[in-house]
């Protein structure tokens, strides 16, 4: 965890706490009552004066929506489609006057670094759920709370994940009726510009950088105390082994679960990673080693123009790793470009990754059997990371049809971030 040291929590003997280890392992791990809704907002803190905020809106045009302030932090709601992030910033310099109560519907990292460090999903019964995961022994850091302004109230609890420095917001607002959250301001003013293409509709994925060891575990946390169910990320993923990425210097092993609730199409996924190299150092241990522990490493941001939305995030500003030309002219990737409906020239242009190695796999809840898989694809672009260290990143993420990640396209991204980080050096 940034800046202060904590027991490592993934060590702990069963992976859903409280709860008889076998029994754990099962997938149907006791009734939960959480039907988790695809996430509120994501939350990101920022150590003193670190005007990030302002890149989000300027580069990657998210509105502001609503703000906190008081005379320690500042909390700023910005908005693209459904997709929120809630940027918290302290207003400052050292820990000991700010306490965990300062930042409203979340708690503090205590970050020395930039992080994205919570995830908030809406719940029907905060109370209910917050008391089943404190009975399986989950650390609650903000027990059931109600908090209310004229607009109405919301109920909300705080759980501590077993990865990393991650914590979830239980969230109920059906009993509200303002723009954000109670206790927000909102920011009036225009909308800004929308004609300029950027069509960024919701959290697609999260993905986490766990330590050795740790993806299995916060797979089967995850299942037992959240209801979430496994998603295979590739139709070749064996279910007990996971989706292993091996050979040509990739050395990872990726586990995907999505949300109970929310049809599949637009729920959201949580992709599980860890590092299986053993020579040196890779993006992943590159996340643990500069974040100082598992977090979130990266945000898939849904769009319908992934054209449209990264010419113009890159004219206003926005960097994005590109892999080698070679990707565009090697082993009939124009013709699989062609075939799936794009030009090989604007996707190279861009840097833009195409793959049509991850078809609809029947088996997946959701899945359509009477859809033809040659149709489906996806294509993807990630960002430079965005503070200062190579940790956390964004992802615009395309998809025609196909649910899953493809092959392809995370070891053109692997590449492309391991040569950047060489040239770093
Ligand atoms: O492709 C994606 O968006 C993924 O989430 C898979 C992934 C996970 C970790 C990496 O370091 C690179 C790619």
């Amino acid at each position: 965890m940034p800046g202060r040291s904590k027991p490592n929590r993934l060590s702990r003997a069963s992976p859903c706490p409280g709860i008889p280890f076998a029994r754990s392992l099962d997938p149907a791990c006791p009734a939960m009552a959480a039907l988790l809704s695809r996430p509120c907002f994501i939350s990101l803190h920022m150590p003193y004066r670190q005007g990030w905020a302002q890149d989000l809106v300027n580069t990657f045009r998210f509105q502001p929506v609503a703000m906190r302030e008081t005379p320690r932090v500042r909390q700023l709601a910005l908005r693209q489609g459904s997709a929120i992030f809630l940027v918290n910033e302290r207003l400052a310099l050292g820990p000991t006057s700010i306490s965990s109560r300062d930042f409203l519907y979340d708690v503090d990292p205590w970050p020395a670094l930039g992080t994205a460090s919570n995830i908030c999903f809406e719940v029907d019964d905060v109370p209910g759920l917050c008391k089943q995961l404190q009975s399986r022994g989950c650390s609650l850091p903000v027990p059931p709370t109600e908090v209310r302004d004229d607009g109405g109230s919301v109920t909300y609890g705080v759980v501590s994940s077993i990865v990393g420095n991650i914590s979830h917001t239980l969230l109920d607002r059906s009993r509200y009726r303002g723009p954000f959250l109670p206790g927000f301001q909102p920011i009036q003013g225009a909308p800004l510009a929308t004609g300029d293409g950027i069509a960024i509709t919701h959290f697609d994925h999260i993905t986490y950088v766990c330590p050795p060891g740790g993806a299995r575990a916060a797979l089967d946390w995850y299942q037992c105390c959240f209801g979430f169910r496994r998603f295979l990320l590739n139709p070749r993923e064996r279910p007990a082994e996971g989706y292993v990425l091996g050979g040509q210097g990739v050395g990872m092993l990726l586990l995907a679960l999505q949300s109970a609730q929310g049809a599949p199409a637009h729920g959201c996924k949580l992709v599980l990673a860890e590092s299986l190299s053993e020579n040196g150092t890779n993006q992943v241990d590159t996340f643990l080693e500069q974040h100082g522990g598992a977090g979130i490493q990266h945000v898939g941001l849904r769009t319908t123009d992934i054209v449209a939305t990264t010419r113009a995030l890159q004219q206003g500003g926005a960097r994005f790793f590109t892999p080698p030309a070679a990707y565009y002219s090697q082993g009939g990737k124009a013709e699989e470009i062609r075939g799936a409906g794009q030009d090989p020239h604007t996707l190279a242009e861009l840097g833009i990754l195409l793959d049509t190695t991850a078809p609809r796999d029947k088996d997946q809840p959701g899945a359509d059997a009477t859809e033809s898989p040659s149709q489906e694809y996806l294509m993807q672009i990630f960002t430079h990371p965005i503070f200062s260290e190579d940790t956390f990143f964004l992802e615009l993420i395309d998809r025609r049809g196909a649910p899953g990640f493809g092959e392809g396209n995370i070891r053109a991204l692997w590449k492309a971030v391991q040569v950047y980080m060489d040239q770093q050096q």
